[in-house]
């Protein structure tokens, strides 16, 4: 049974239908991509995942279990973590107490507790991020606020983490360590399904890849299938001749 399972989800908003009978599967322990082009229902898809949009009609099924209607603190408590792609740490905070903040409140805050030093540190090293803990996070170069929110969506220990552009703001080598780490979370047996735009890196890491058009699956396979797919080149490039559809290079620098 996958562990998660959009089922024929629908989102109208007014007379723009955002997400069109959407349908896919992600496995546990894989890293999966939903790609698409700009407005194609990815971050719509992502709030019916985690219960910041109720569809119009459709089911989402965590572990086979129908969680459409739970609301989202509860999808949380059941292991669905997310970051976002508009930044969201707490800009007065320091970088460690904005992880402070997300432990305490995955812990059950109570006035009380204070989570524990080594355990902020263990997350900001885990995501390489040891070094500006003490430094306001409204002040870090955004490569880095992307970094601290992983490591806040970490902080709920997360079986099914969702990334919405986790790469947007990092240089190469940063993107390239980021994904040493997505696929060293996937072999600790945590589940990702980002929404990504930098081919290389999409290419690289996922197991499998859904591509959304106008709110649709039109595609789902491995990264080699997709690569190869027509209809993909054609969603993101507008056209796909033979001589475009051989020269992958385009696919891959959108
Ligand atoms: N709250 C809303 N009200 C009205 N229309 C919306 C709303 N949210 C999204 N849309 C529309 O739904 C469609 C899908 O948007 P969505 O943000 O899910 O796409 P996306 O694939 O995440 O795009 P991008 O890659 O640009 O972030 C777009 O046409 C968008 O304008």
């Amino acid at each position: 049974m996958p562990l998660l399972h959009v089922d024929d989800v629908v989102v109208q908003f007014g007379g723009v239908t955002a997400v069109n009978h959407a349908q896919f599967e992600v496995e546990e322990g894989t890293i999966t991509g939903l790609i698409g082009p700009n407005g194609a229902g990815k971050t719509t898809c992502f709030n019916v995942i985690t219960g910041l949009q109720t569809p119009t009609s459709g089911k989402v099924l965590l572990d086979g279990r129908d969680i459409t209607r739970m609301p989202v603190h509860r999808r949380s408590r059941r292991g669905i973590g997310r970051t976002f792609q508009r930044l969201e740490a707490f800009g007065s905070l320091t970088v460690a107490d904005n992880v402070r903040t997300a432990l305490d409140i995955h812990d059950g805050f109570s006035g009380i507790f204070r989570s524990a030093n080594a355990d902020i540190e263990h997350l900001l090293d885990r995501v390489g991020i040891a070094g500006y803990a003490q430094e306001r996070a409204d002040s870090v170069p955004t490569g880095v606020a992307r970094l601290l929110e992983l490591a806040r969506a970490l902080a709920c220990d997360p079986r099914l983490l969702l990334l919405d552009e986790p790469s947007s703001g990092l240089d190469e080598s940063e993107t390239e360590a980021f994904g040493d780490l997505l696929k060293e979370l996937a072999s600790e047996g945590r589940t990702v399904l980002m929404v990504e735009h930098d081919m290389d890196l999409v290419m690289a890491v996922c197991d499998a890849i859904h591509v959304l058009d106008f709110g649709s699956i039109i595609a789902q396979g491995t990264p080699a299938e997709i690569r190869a797919n027509k209809l993909v080149q054609k969603a993101y490039l507008g056209y796909a001749d033979e001589a475009d559809a051989a020269d992958e290079t385009k696919v891959m620098s959108l």
